[in-house]
């Protein structure tokens, strides 16, 4: 059934592109995969570089598909839902759009349940995401695993019982790859202040990052004694680390990630019960 699995995309952007890289790659073939878009550039070069199938507005196709994946903005994500009522008949749908409810879009939908929530992150474009999944109660055993096998083309996947906690996997994971980019970037500018090439500076700060996550990986002790590992008392890392410490960059970061969770819970109450009807 997964290699025959049928899956429409509403919205062909950045996500998207990654899933269906990944999907072609693992777990299902172009001729299975549709791609709806109001920017007729992005379907073509969705066709022209994956050879899927594509259309500038949904139609009778889509009641053909095993999931519809709603990858478009939060702010367009009430009016593509409601648009898809027509076509509806128990498949499942798939949305990857930050902050809005799985509950508030089987509101839009007048009741159908057929739900699940999921927060990716753009590493999925290497094979490399991380994505949390939410099912409402009427997503069948059968549906959620083929959510998973979705999203587990293109990485890891974990399931949350609570809803809410998707807004936390949003914060940590979901934008996770940008505060990562901004630390490298942060690396790079103090290498080029202390006389090293930019080239030098990105080389040194992403080889580092990379080997010091493969290490945390593989590692079967705390992060907090590879860290420790590397502190020699009275050396250098010592200086940095305190530096960093009276700086408050671990608060910092910390607040950071949860402004994040606290925007996707806003999106979500912006679009919740007791603001639209
Ligand atoms: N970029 C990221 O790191 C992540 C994004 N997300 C979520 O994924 C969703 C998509 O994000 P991106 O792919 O980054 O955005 P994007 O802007 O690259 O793609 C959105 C696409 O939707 C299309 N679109 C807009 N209105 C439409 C409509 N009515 N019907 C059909 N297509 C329409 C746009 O033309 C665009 O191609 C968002 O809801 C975001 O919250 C989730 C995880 C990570
Ligand atoms: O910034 C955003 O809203 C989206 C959700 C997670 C990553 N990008």
């Amino acid at each position: 059934m997964q290699n025959k699995m049928k899956i429409a995309f509403i919205g062909g952007g950045n996500m998207a592109n990654a899933l269906i890289g990944g999907l072609l790659k693992n777990l299902t073939t172009a001729e299975h995969i549709h791609v709806i878009d109001l920017n007729q550039s992005s379907l073509d070069k969705l066709s022209s570089d994956f050879g899927v199938s594509t259309a500038l507005a949904a139609d009778a196709r889509l009641a053909q598909m095993d999931a519809i994946i709603l990858a478009v903005k939060p702010q367009q994500l009430r009016e593509v839902v409601q648009g898809l009522s027509p076509y509806l008949n128990e498949q499942l749908l798939i949305s990857i759009a930050a902050g809005i409810r799985a509950t508030d879009m089987a509101r839009w939908l007048g009741g159908y349940e057929k739900i699940v929530r999921t927060m990716p992150n753009t590493p999925a474009l290497i094979g490399q995401g991380m994505t949390g999944l939410f099912a409402l109660a009427a997503v069948s055993a059968e549906q959620k695993q083929m959510a998973e096998h979705i999203m587990q083309a293109v990485g890891a996947t974990t399931w949350l019982d609570d809803e809410s906690l998707l807004d936390a996997v949003t914060a940590v994971s979901g934008s996770g790859p940008a505060y990562v980019f901004y630390f490298i970037e942060a690396m790079q500018q103090a290498a080029t202040e202390l006389g090293l090439s930019p080239e030098q500076g990105l080389q040194l700060a992403m080889t580092t990052f990379n080997g010091a996550a493969q290490l945390a990986l593989q590692a079967t002790e705390p992060v907090s004694v590879l860290r420790e590992r590397v502190t020699s008392k009275g050396g250098t890392t010592y200086a940095a680390l305190t530096s960093m410490e009276n700086a408050g960059v671990k608060l910092a970061i910390v607040n950071a990630v949860k402004a994040a969770a606290a925007r996707g819970k806003e999106l979500g109450d912006e679009f919740g019960k007791d603001s639209q009807q």
